[in-house]
């Protein structure tokens, strides 16, 4: 089992115990004494414990990039006294646009994250580094791809007090990686997957470069996707038709592909017949450091 690792806890605060351990309990972390307490109805007493808490309390936004017809979500803890939030799957188009909205919200971007190295776009994690000091970037260490912080299956990305929780989902590329809110009573219910490209509403990332094949791809989302309660929510990083969200339910029930036993999937997979993303020639050098390509071309002249 890998250890729980509290990556880069936020500034806690004068009421707060020292934050400097990277292997440690989080809950045992941002106490906050009742005179700082921000809303009452989000203080709960701990169990076995006078002290208390902040209860979590979850903005989520789901944004979108027209010409890529990709979804950027912002999840943050707005209960938390520095209201951290993450972007995860920004594109480079549309990184003033979250720039703004998160200092609009009064947020504190801690990670801009990436659930892979992506063929279609440029993240827009390099441009928001260069808007936000201060803020991590985050991918996968199976990418192989350049970034502040490298995850592996298991990690606990900690945003206040709520936490996302690493899911390798490898497949469409060989580092991708989805995101899960965590287990608990303090943690969002329903539980929200954000699945990257693996698998995407009533589809699945193609799995014919960057690694790709089809039977991990069908044994991630069964094992990694399909395993978490049926009314977890799923957050896909593209929609080709409309779709905002779906359930692990639904998709168990109605996924053309990832229904299908695992011989005609790979069937289906190797006769998709899609051309190949117009950027993908630009956007897998770039986002192999993480969208930071024209700034480190230019840092080395
Ligand atoms: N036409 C777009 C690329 C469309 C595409 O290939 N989408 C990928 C995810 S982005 S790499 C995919 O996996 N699609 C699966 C599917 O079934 O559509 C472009 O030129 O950028």
């Amino acid at each position: 089992m890998v250890p729980l690792r509290h990556l880069w806890p936020p500034s806690c605060g004068a009421s707060c115990p020292p934050c400097s351990s990277r292997f440690v309990n989080p809950i045992k972390l941002h106490r906050v004494l009742p005179a700082v307490r921000l809303e009452a109805s989000a203080v709960a007493a701990m169990p076995g414990d006078n002290a208390v808490t902040t209860r979590p309390v979850l903005l989520f936004r789901q944004l979108f990039e027209k010409e890529s017809s990709t979804y950027t979500y912002l999840v943050a803890d707005t209960a938390h006294p520095d209201r951290p939030a993450v972007l995860v799957d920004p594109v480079d188009r549309t990184a003033d646009r979250d720039a703004s909205l998160v200092k609009e919200l009064g947020l504190k971007l801690l990670y801009v994250m990436n659930t892979h190295v992506h063929a279609d776009h440029i993240t827009g994690t390099g441009l928001l580094k260069t808007k936000v000091p201060g803020v991590k970037s985050i991918i996968s260490k199976a990418s192989g791809a350049r970034a502040d912080v490298l995850v592996d299956a298991g990690e606990k990305i900690f945003i206040g007090n709520l936490f996302l929780e690493v899911r390798p989902t490898p497949g469409h590329t060989k580092g991708c990686v989805t995101y899960v809110t965590g287990e608990g009573l303090e943690q969002p219910h329903p539980r929200m997957a954000f699945t990257g490209d693996a698998l995407l509403i009533r589809g699945c990332g193609r799995t014919d470069f960057q690694g790709g094949d089809a039977a991990q791809l069908y044994n991630s989302v069964h094992s990694q996707i399909f395993t978490l309660p049926l009314d977890t929510l799923l957050y896909p990083a593209h929609d080709y038709r409309g779709q905002t969200v779906t359930t692990v339910g639904e998709e168990l029930q109605y996924n053309p592909r990832l229904t299908k036993d695992e011989e005609s999937f790979k069937a289906i997979m190797a006769n998709l017949g899609l051309p190949y993303p117009k950027m993908i020639d630009a956007a897998v050098p770039a986002n192999m450091v993480c969208g930071l390509h024209e700034v480190l071309q230019s840092s080395r002249v």
